[in-house]
C-alpha cells in the first residue's frame, strides 16, 4: 500500500527583499491510509507553510527550493497548483474558520452545491442540497443545516459543517489547518470525533492535522511530527512522543505552553531561554542548538537522522544514546547562533 502523501527532503521558501525565509527546510514524512498525522511547533516554525507544500498550494512569495512530493504514488508537480479535478477529490483543505470567509448570503446548500458542481456539471441544486443533507444525517449533524446561512450557526457546528461540505466528494486527504483553533474545548472534541468518524466511515483516507495545541494532538493524532525552525526535530507514534520524547526540543515543548499569538512569539519555552531563529539566518547544525542544554561543538553541523521513517528524530544526542554512548554535554550551548 503506498503512502497517501510522501515528502522527501522538501525545502521551500518565501522570497523577500532581505532574501529567502528558509520556512520548510529538508523535511521528510509521510501520511499513511487510515491515519491523522499530527503536525505541531511554536508560532512561525512553518506548520502552515508545509500544509501549504503538501495542498500544493504554492504561490508566490512562496518557492520550492528543493526536494519532493508524491501524492498518492504518483511524483507531483510542485510548480504547478493541484489540478483541478483532483482538488476535492484527491485532496481537500479545511481551513480555520472556513466559514468566517465565505459570502454571508451564501446558504450551506448553496456551499455543496459549488463543491459539486466543480466536479459534475450537470449536478443540479436539488439533488446537491439532497446529498449535503444525507451526508450531514449519516454524521450525526443536522441536514437542515444546508437551508442555513453561517450566521444561523454556531462556531463549532459551522465548522464541522464546512468539514462535511468539504469531504462531500471523498477526498483522499484532508489537510486541516489550525481547523479548531477559534474553538472552544466542547468544539474542538466534537471536530476531532467527527474527523475520527469521516476516516472510519472511509469517506476520508488520511488527514494532515495542523495545530500548537498539543493536548489537543494527543486526542486526534495517530502520529505527531514537531517542528522547529522550518525543519522537524522529531516524528513518532503519539504517545511516545508525548510520553517519551526524544529530541530535547520535544522534551521542552511537551513541558510548555504553546502560544500561537504573534505578540508573544518571542514568548520562552518554560525552562529553555532564548527564542526561536529568525528564519532568514538561521543557525549552522542543529536549528535548536543554541537554546539545547545538551548541546555540544557535534551540533554544529547538521543532526542525523535516528530512526525509520516511520519514526525518528534529528539529533547528535539521540543518535550517542542508540549507540550507547555518553550524552551529557560537552561545551557551553550558545555557539554559532
Ligand atoms: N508571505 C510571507 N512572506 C515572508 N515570510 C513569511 C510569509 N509567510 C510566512 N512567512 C514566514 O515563514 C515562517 C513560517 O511561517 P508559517 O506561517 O508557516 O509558520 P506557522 O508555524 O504556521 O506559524 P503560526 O502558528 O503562527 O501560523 C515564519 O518565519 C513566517 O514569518
Amino acid at each position: 500500500m503506498s503512502d497517501l502523501l510522501r515528502a522527501e527532503n522538501l525545502s521551500a521558501g518565501y522570497v523577500t527583499a532581505a532574501g529567502l525565509v528558509q520556512a520548510v527546510d529538508d523535511v521528510t514524512l509521510s501520511l499513511r491510509e487510515g491515519e491523522v498525522l499530527g503536525i505541531a511547533g511554536e508560532s512561525g516554525c512553518g506548520k502552515s507553510t508545509l500544509a501549504a507544500l503538501l495542498a500544493r498550494n504554492i504561490q508566490l512569495p512562496l518557492r520550492v527550493t528543493g526536494g519532493t512530493l508524491s501524492m498518492d504514488g504518483e511524483l507531483a508537480d510542485l510548480s504547478r497548483a493541484l489540478p483541478r479535478p483532483q482538488r476535492g477529490t484527491l485532496l481537500s483543505v479545511l481551513p480555520q474558520g472556513a466559514m468566517n470567509a465565505i459570502n454571508p448570503t451564501t446558504r450551506v446548500r448553496d456551499l455543496a452545491y459549488d463543491v459539486l458542481r466543480a466536479h459534475e456539471s450537470g449536478v443540479t441544486r436539488k439533488s446537491a442540497r439532497e446529498r449535503a443533507a444525507e451526508r450531514l444525517g449519516e454524521l450525526g449533524l443536522p441536514p437542515r443545516a444546508v437551508d442555513q446561512y453561517p450566521h444561523e450557526l454556531s462556531g463549532g457546528m459551522r465548522q464541522r459543517v464546512v468539514a462535511v461540505i468539504s469531504t462531500l466528494l471523498n477526498p483522499r486527504i484532508l489537510i486541516a489547518d489550525e481547523p479548531s483553533s477559534a474553538l472552544d474545548v466542547s468544539s474542538q472534541q466534537a471536530l476531532v470525533a467527527l474527523l475520527r468518524d469521516l476516516l472510519s466511515r472511509e469517506i476520508i483516507r488520511g488527514v494532515v492535522f495542523i495545530t500548537h495545541d498539543l493536548p489537543l494532538m494527543r486526542s486526534v493524532a495517530d502520529r505527531v511530527a514537531i517542528m522547529y525552525a522550518g525543519r522537524l526535530a522529531e516524528l513518532g507514534q503519539t504517545d511516545q512522543m508525548l510520553n517519551e520524547p526524544r529530541h530535547p526540543y520535544t522534551r521542552a515543548l511537551v513541558g510548555s505552553v504553546l502560544v500561537p499569538e504573534p505578540y508573544v512569539r518571542r514568548h520562552r519555552i518554560e525552562g529553555i531561554p532564548g527564542s526561536p531563529p529568525d528564519l532568514a539566518n538561521p543557525p549552522v547544525g542543529c536549528r535548536f542548538h543554541p537554546r539545547c542544554p545538551l548541546a555540544d561543538d557535534k551540533c554544529l553541523t547538521d543532526p542525523p537522522r535516528v530512526g525509520d521513517l516511520e519514526s525518528f528524530a534529528y539529533c547528535w544526542r539521540v543518535a550517542e544514546a542508540a549507540q550507547g554512548q555518553p550524552v551529557a554535554p560537552t561545551a557551553v550551548a550558545g555557539s554559532g547562533a
